[in-house]
């Protein structure tokens, strides 16, 4: 008997799937793990995109924190290099926690981080206008200094705090999409685009330059999935459902949305900026690239219950 297709999703990994510091991304790292192995399990080849948005800004702080004990011996690294160190730190731990995962389960797959680099536009309007926050929440005093000392942007943050926010253009292309489905075809699970791909522009002849930016992982993960022809992806976050009136005492959950619902929820502000309304955009623009495809939002322990149809919001053409 002829074997069952297996179902090609891209799943887009959050924040609560990784933790903000490196104990509390081992422990999740294990938790991502198994809901990714669910997947597996559930007859989907997988290939997995994740954010960066505390770790890059950690990595950043870092590193600018040398040059400023000894500016003599260390130098200034470009906002394009923590985006790859971030990957490298995120992608060892997912890495990791998937083999074990796998071995103990009986799966017999590969599994492979790619150092993944995402073309952008210089011309990209978002250079202008910086919305991705990075790092972690600052007080107003914290804040106020760093706009001081480093002319850094920062914004208030729904009542959370403040944070610094850097520039987010555009996914245009994967530089590395054919490694990545070459990998992909001979069973292995992929973990590429981390942190939304490091951002670099095309210059003269072969040559990529670093860009200053963080991609939002859930239009890179989008991309992914056109450019490996994925039927779904998956979003998987720390609500099990995308809702409106989200946060008021009617707040509704929604169970599926066609684009053109979406678009008019999106429209109508229901999704806010920065968390949903990303999500929300990148699952329209997926669903609406190829007869058949669908998008997924759901709880990242939901993910198995998701993909058989039990919850989560389906984002349809
Ligand atoms: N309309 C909405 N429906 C559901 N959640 C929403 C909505 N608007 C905002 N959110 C918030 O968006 C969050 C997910 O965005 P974010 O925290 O950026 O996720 P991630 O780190 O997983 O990318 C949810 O936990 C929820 O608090
Ligand atoms: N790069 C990115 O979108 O990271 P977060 O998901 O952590 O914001």
């Amino acid at each position: 008997m002829a074997e069952k297709k297996k179902r090609r999703v891209v799943i887009a990994l959050g924040g609560n799937a990784l933790g903000k510091n490196l104990p509390e991304q081992m422990v999740a790292s294990h938790r991502t793990a198994k809901a990714i192995c669910d997947l597996i399990e559930e007859g989907c080849e997988v290939v997995i995109a994740h954010g960066n948005g505390p770790q890059v800004g950690m990595i950043q702080n870092a590193m600018n924190a040398l040059v400023r004990t000894d500016p003599e011996r260390y130098i200034t690294v470009p906002l394009s290099v923590c985006v790859a160190m971030s990957q490298g730190y995120i992608g060892y731990d997912l890495q990791n926690a998937m083999r074990e995962e796998m071995l103990d389960r009986g799966i017999d797959l590969g599994v492979a981080t790619v150092l993944t680099q995402i073309e952008v536009d210089p011309s990209d309007p978002a250079f202008q206008h910086p919305t991705k926050p990075i790092g972690p929440f600052l007080t107003k005093e914290e804040a106020d200094r760093l706009i001081l000392e480093r002319h850094y942007d920062i914004v208030e943050d729904a009542g959370r705090g403040y944070r610094r926010v850097v520039a987010s253009p555009a996914p245009r292309s994967i530089i590395e999409i054919g490694t990545i489905r070459s990998l992909v075809d001979t069973n292995h699970v992929v973990i590429a685009c981390g942190g939304g791909g490091i951002p670099v522009f095309r210059t003269e002849g072969h040559h990529l330059k670093g860009a200053a930016a963080v991609i939002d992982k859930d239009f890179a993960a989008e991309r992914l999935a056109e450019e490996v022809d994925a039927d779904t992806l998956i979003i998987l976050t720390a609500v099990e459902k995308v809702a409106v009136h989200f946060g008021k005492p009617d707040q509704r959950n929604l169970d599926s949305l066609t684009v053109g619902e979406a678009q008019r929820y999106c429209e109508e502000g229901e999704f806010a900026p920065g968390s949903m309304l990303p999500k929300v955009q990148a699952c329209m623009k997926f669903a609406a690239s190829k007869p058949g495809r669908a998008a997924l939002i759901t709880l990242l322990e939901k993910a198995r219950d998701g993909i058989s149809g039990k919850t989560g919001t389906r984002i349809i053409a």
